[in-house]
């Protein structure tokens, strides 16, 4: 049985849609980024899964329950879920033992104790159970809002930013070790971001919103590597959106003849990644153009070349030779993704 069942869940703030046709399953376990730019309804999904916000249409539910639609709105704190938002909210007058047995309330005071020992276990902080919020790092601080969220034990977790205020490097280690965290104790969890690095690497599958709607939702390598629209394709990192002339699995294009990632006729616009396309030396068969910007970033180099057919970006490793001036070939390296840019690409999934 599927964990959560969002089914066509709209919202409107003053008449302005502000979620539209919402529509995804999760599987038991499984872990769900949203990402989008900001505005674009993120929070607001969430909170009509948690149940702050009632639903305009549609349905929610969570296995076999429903918890919103057709009439039925279960409060939040009846829902069986755990939440975890940006600024953790700890209790700072309570210690950490505090703060994670304060939700326990359904249990006796050994059974709390015993449960929240447990959870503290989980995210490596038992020897830090009598220090208040303010004795702890901003990453210790988010592992006992975790801790608490998980305390209740609940099947599904909505994390709604919970990495944005710590610095990069904490960022990144806090972010893996939840991960394990959520996969070790097997709970389902939708991460809501606007940082595609974070989406990429901390969930199973990724969902692109714009506007309140799913624009495309797949396994991160998917929605990286085979964007199926052009704000996909932008969204998720730089990308060379080019215009071609495709026939069967080739186009013609600024770039030349082309091999492209789907049967396609008549008129396209492709995607190449920076990493997709390489320079080569003047003389070799490709498009000829000069660099006009390089941009040095420790481990690759990305450079900007202006050709008669317009600039394209690419990345190099850290070796490449080249600098502001010189003359290159740009020529690709992967074949070019076609997108996808219909109107009725946009439409929800
Ligand atoms: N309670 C509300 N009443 C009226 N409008 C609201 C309410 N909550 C959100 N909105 C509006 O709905 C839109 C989407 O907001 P939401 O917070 O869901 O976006 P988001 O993608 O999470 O953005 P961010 O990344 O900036 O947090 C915004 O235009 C916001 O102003």
């Amino acid at each position: 049985m599927k964990l959560l069942r969002v089914v066509d869940v709209s919202k409107r703030f003053d008449g302005q849609p502000v979620v539209r046709h919402l529509r995804f399953e999760l599987e038991p376990g499984e872990i769900l980024a949203v990402l989008g730019p900001s505005g674009s309804g993120k929070t607001t999904m969430l909170r009509l899964i948690a149940g702050f916000e009632r639903v305009d249409r549609g349905e929610v539910w969570l296995q076999e329950k429903q918890l919103s639609g057709s009439g039925r709105h279960v409060p939040p704190e009846a829902r069986g879920i755990g939440f975890v938002f940006q600024d953790y909210a700890l209790f700072p007058h309570l210690d950490v033992l505090g703060n994670v047995t304060f939700g326990l309330t359904r249990l006796g005071a050994a059974e709390r104790r015993r449960r929240a020992e447990e959870v503290l276990d989980l995210v490596g902080l038992k020897l830090f159970r009598r220090r208040r919020p303010h004795e702890l790092s901003g990453g210790q601080q988010q592992r006992v809002a975790l801790a608490r969220a998980l305390a209740p034990e609940p099947r599904l977790i909505l994390l709604d930013e919970p990495f944005s205020s710590l610095d990069a490097g904490l960022r990144e280690s806090t972010r893996d070790d939840v991960r394990a965290i959520l996969k070790q104790a097997g709970i389902g969890a939708v991460l809501v971001t606007h940082d595609q690095e974070e989406a990429l690497s901390f969930a199973d599958r990724v969902a692109v919103v714009r506007d309140g709607a799913i624009e495309q939702l797949g396994p991160p390598e998917e929605v990286y590597h085979s964007p199926t629209t052009p704000f996909v394709a932008s969204f998720l990192g730089h990308t060379n959106l080019i215009p071609g002339q495709a026939r069967g699995r080739v186009a013609d294009t600024p770039l030349g003849t082309l091999p492209i990632s789907k049967e396609a006729q008549g008129r396209v616009l492709l995607s190449l990644r920076p990493e997709h396309l390489e320079l080569l030396p003047p003389g070799h068969a490709g498009l000829e153009g000069s660099i006009v910007k390089r941009g040095f970033k420790g481990h690759d180099l990305t450079f900007e070349v202006a050709t008669p057919q317009g600039r394209f970006r690419v990345q190099t490793d850290y070796r490449a030779p080249w600098g502001v001036g010189d003359e290159v070939v740009v020529r690709p390296r992967e074949a070019a993704v076609v997108l996808d840019s219909s109107p009725s690409a946009t439409a929800s999934v």
